[in-house]
């Protein structure tokens, strides 16, 4: 855009315009509006909606109906964001007010007047938190008589030193996700690590969205700062697509790594612009007394300011916010506010990492399951498919041993992150062969012939116990308690044949589950014991009778007539 179209003559008015710039006492004395917290975060890094404000806002009967365009400016801490967004405001004040003719007839207002609305400073600490909205909204009228909102939004920097790259992706997503231009601002060039960041941001607000197939976010707008090569690629907006074209660039002779993070970023947006802005002068980045007037600032600065404002904010180039192709209204917005806002504090979504932690991670979970693959090859050699039944102890020995030599291989290999990082993970790699182990015991114990034809055992020897049982009653006249031993032998017949079934077919597992713990039972409790009673006797039978032949006595202890 034109320098002189930014300079609007008001002929009714009496102002006094230098270099294109008007000096006027009136400008920015009647700032309506303050910036207003709508997401605030909080000590637990937990952020919390504030939704009385937002709906105070939204929700005025002005425009609750109003189609809206949200414009948020994003990116990383201390950079100009909210300093931007002021010269924002005054364009909207200038622009969208019917007052605004009183202020002059340029934009950008008095030379020595401070800047002012969204909170801004020196320094090298962060300034802004969480997310602002400001509380005045803008209204206008398109062409076709629709009246439309503009809410401003300004962002919590990214990568201070008191913010998680969850928070920082959080915020990022959120504004991404609530606004139809997005304001990426950067500090001198589009770094490969500016890019990085945007993708794992988006792709956090990608997430969070389901996916309707269409390209979840509208515009993303790149604004470098302190542009200094404009011999090579000019300021403004020409230069900045000059800019983008060469960074975006899909060659075949990328690595796929680069390529994919340029097609993704480039399926996140239904439109990508750039804007080189230059240096805006040692007052503005270096001097603590710098309030924001104009006189202070770059003359190029400005120059480049006064067409890149309204290259956004004019209201033919406004974009009026679309979810899932639909327009929004004011009323619809504090919904998807606080839906969206609820989707980031809940623990559905994945935790973004640092790039260390992430790759520290991936490193020790591919050393864990490198080492349980050596531990899962070596146990299934001894005791895995078609080999045959191992004893309980010499299947332990073994476990043991395999676990041994995974550990090993695990505490050999090189990992990211430090020892006490990867402790966590021996520990997870530790209850995985444990679990490991479970299996392979319950697949030997399946080979013990033995213990598999424990439950048909068990049933058939108390139909045969019953059924002798039954007959000797039945001699002795004891026909009601026999007819009772021959139902018990039907029952344990009949739950054999079940079972059989069970096996056979492979259906109704449950009662064949169920059948196998009766058989369980019955042969804890009663055969076993019995079984070890017996044994136990016949063996002292067995050594009472080898001492006394010794000592030339009867088993009962009378001597033997030799
Ligand atoms: N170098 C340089 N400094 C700028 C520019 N614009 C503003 N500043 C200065 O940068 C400092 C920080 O400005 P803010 O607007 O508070 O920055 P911010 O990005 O909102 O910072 P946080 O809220 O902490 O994320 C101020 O001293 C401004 O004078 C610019 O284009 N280049
Ligand atoms: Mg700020």
């Amino acid at each position: 855009m034109a320098d002189s179209e930014c300079v609007r003559e008001k002929s009714n008015l009496n102002t006094n315009s230098v270099n294109g710039y008007v000096k006027s006492d009136t400008f920015n004395k009647i700032m309506r509006g303050h910036a207003v917290q709508i997401v605030t975060s909080e000590a637990n890094h937990k952020f919390n909606l504030n939704e009385s404000a937002l709906e105070e806002i939204l929700l005025s009967e002005e425009i609750k109906d109003c189609s809206v365009a949200v414009v948020s400016v994003a990116g990383a801490f201390r950079k100009g964001k909210s300093f931007l967004l002021d010269f924002f405001l005054r364009y909207m004040k200038y622009t969208y007010e019917s007052e605004a003719a009183v202020y002059g007839s340029d934009w950008m207002g008095a030379s020595d007047t401070p800047l002012e609305g969204f909170s801004w400073r020196g320094g090298s600490e962060r300034d802004t938190t969480g997310i602002l909205m400001w509380s005045e909204v803008f209204i206008t009228t398109l062409q076709n008589g629709e009246k439309i909102a503009v809410i401003l939004l300004d962002t919590q920097g990214t990568f201070d030193s008191e913010s998680t790259v969850r928070d920082c992706a959080t915020v990022f997503a959120l504004s991404t996700m609530l606004s139809s231009i997005q304001i990426y601002n950067l500090s001198q060039n589009i770094q490969e690590d500016d890019l990085q960041h945007l993708q794992l941001f988006t792709e956090y607000g990608r997430l969070a969205l389901a996916d309707t197939g269409k390209k979840p976010f509208q515009k993303l707008q790149f604004l470098v700062r302190d542009w200094s090569f404009p011999y090579e690629a000019e300021y403004g907006a020409a230069g900045g697509e000059e800019i983008l074209e060469r960074r975006l660039k899909i060659s075949d002779k990328q690595h796929p790594e680069l390529q994919a993070l340029r097609k993704h970023i480039k399926a996140c947006f239904s439109e990508i612009h750039c804007f080189l802005m230059p240096h805006p002068g040692l007052k503005v980045a270096t001097n603590p007394h710098f309030d924001g007037r104009l006189s202070d600032i770059e003359d190029e600065f400005k120059k480049h300011l006064c067409s890149l404002v309204p290259m956004l904010l004019s209201p033919e180039k406004l974009l009026l916010k679309e979810i899932s192709g639909q327009r929004v209204k004011a009323k619809e917005l504090v919904q998807y506010f606080k839906s969206y806002i609820n989707l980031f504090s809940g623990d559905e979504l994945p935790e973004p990492k640092s790039m260390l932690v992430a790759t520290a991670e991936a490193n020790n979970l591919s050393a864990v399951a490198a080492a349980k693959e050596i531990y899962q090859k070596v146990m299934e050699s001894i005791c895995g498919g078609n080999k045959p039944y191992l004893s309980a102890v010499h299947l332990e020995s073994e476990h043991l041993r395999c676990k041994d030599k995974a550990l090993e291989q695990f505490n050999c290999k090189r990992k990211m992150g430090g020892e006490e990082f990867s402790q966590s993970y021996k520990i997870k790699l530790e209850s995985d062969i444990e679990e490991l182990f479970n299996q392979f015991k319950s697949h030997n114990e399946s080979k013990n012939i033995f213990k598999a034809a424990r439950t048909p055992a068990v049933f058939f020897a108390i139909a045969v116990f019953f059924y002798i049982v039954s007959g000797v009653l039945g001699l002795l006249g004891m026909y009601d308690i026999a007819n009772l031993c021959n139902m018990v032998m039907g029952v344990a017949l009949l739950t054999l044949i079940v079972w059989s079934y069970v096996r056979y077919r492979g259906e109704m597992r449950e009662v064949g589950e169920h059948i196998d713990n009766a058989a369980t039972v019955v042969w804890d409790n009663v055969m076993k014991p019995s079984y070890q009673v017996c044994l136990q006797k016949g063996l002292e039978q067995a050594a009472n009778s080898t001492i006394s032949s010794i000592a030339g006595t009867e088993p009962n202890g009378k001597l033997k007539n030799s």
